[in-house]
């Protein structure tokens, strides 16, 4: 297994790019660790397949290097830079035996029997495919064939990295969590640098102990789940991570202070300095409750989803929603809103500017 570097990386599917516009990714640099679990999340079209297949070698990137350990293998092919990839779909061989199927990439190196029967059976194990080793891989389902196909990902413990191409699209909904963690616990036994891409928040936030968070070619964070919800680095961050997801305001910012709906909001911390007529507050709904509080609005909407209450209230202009758990105020009620202080933050030009409180 390798550390991965990503240095000064930028790709543009156009042969003479102008702006930033025709760049699929912006400038990334990223170092993916040695034995990591990691997702790259972020919504279609924002560039995870063309940071992968540079990743895999399938394609060259306009600028930058990609370094595994320190040695740079951009120009390498992607059967030199020794990666296993799954893909979307399940990619096993129908008229073998699972058995094979398995055995296939080891064989496929010259790795001898006595090794080959010793890795397939440690894999089997841990995917619980034991007994289904002999079977024609034709007819398995699809979640079975996917978990083969993630088992030849795995078999070869040589590999710099494996990555995941949204693997859990065929799978039934009520199969993924299985899959997912059954990916997790493979991961803490094959100890291999994986990464899992996915636009989905659930996938990626189970599966990895560090997202790195793409929108528009470039990476906007990189952190652990709880980093990601407790402190979004920027407001792409807080609105695509959790349900419903952070909310955002605008604000003037006046004399070190934030002012919304011409009143001041107390913040976790001070406001880094800078100018930018795009200040905004950003509050996750779990930290708004309602009472006692000069800032008013008008109940909207109160949805009940099982365990709580997801309350949407107009202030002026702007809908915010804050998740209760008690008995829920009613629609059209006027009622006041209260922001919890080491929670409230600004983000300006979109990026976090406020400093943690100690
Ligand atoms: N072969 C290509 N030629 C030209 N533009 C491309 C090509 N492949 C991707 N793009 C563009 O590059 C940008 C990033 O696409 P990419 O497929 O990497 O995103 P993605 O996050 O993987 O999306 P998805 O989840 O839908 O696959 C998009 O604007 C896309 O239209």
């Amino acid at each position: 297994m390798a550390k991965i570097t990503l240095s000064h990386l930028k790709h543009s599917y156009e042969p003479q790019p102008k702006g930033p516009e025709d760049y699929a990714l912006q400038e990334i640099d990223l170092d993916w660790q040695d034995g990591g679990a990691y997702a790259l999340l972020g919504p279609s079209g924002c560039g995870k397949s063309t940071l992968l297949n540079i990743i895999s070698g399938l394609l060259i990137p306009s600028e930058g290097k990609i370094l595994f350990d320190d040695r740079d293998v951009t120009a390498m092919s992607p059967d030199q830079r020794n990666i296993a990839q799954v893909f979307q779909f399940p990619v096993i061989y129908d008229t073998m035996t699972v058995y094979d199927n398995l055995a296939f990439p080891l064989r496929n190196r010259g790795v001898e029997e006595t090794a080959v029967n010793k890795r397939v059976s440690e894999i089997a194990a841990m995917l619980e495919v034991e007994d289904i080793l002999n079977r024609r891989a034709s007819g398995l389902s699809p979640d079975n064939k996917q978990k083969i196909s993630m088992g030849r990902g795995l078999v070869r413990d040589d590999v710099n990295v494996v990555m995941f191409d949204e693997p859990l699209t065929v799978i039934d909904p009520h199969l993924k969590w299985k899959l997912r963690s059954k990916l997790k616990e493979l991961h803490h036994r094959v100890n291999a640098t994986m990464i899992y891409v996915t636009h989905d928040q659930t996938e990626a936030l189970t599966f990895a102990d560090r997202v790195v968070v793409m929108d528009e070619g470039q990476v906007v964070q990189i952190g652990t789940p709880v980093e990601l919800f407790e402190r979004p680095e920027h407001t792409f961050v807080g609105h695509f991570i959790g349900s419903p997801g952070m909310n955002i305001i605008p604000c003037m910012i006046e004399g070190g202070a934030a002012k919304f709906m011409g009143q001041i909001i107390d913040l976790e911390g001070p406001i880094k300095s800078g100018v930018s007529t795009n200040c905004e507050i950003g509050i996750r709904p779990e930290f708004i409750s309602f009472g006692e509080s000069s800032l008013r609005g008008t109940v909207k909407k109160v949805s009940d989803i099982g365990r709580h209450k997801v309350v949407e209230v107009m202030l002026g202009d702007h809908k915010v929603a804050g998740i209760i758990e008690d008995i829920a105020p009613e629609k059209g009620d006027n009622i006041g809103v209260i922001f919890q202080k080491n929670q409230t933050r600004v983000y300006r030009d979109g990026w976090l500017v406020t400093e943690k409180a100690d």
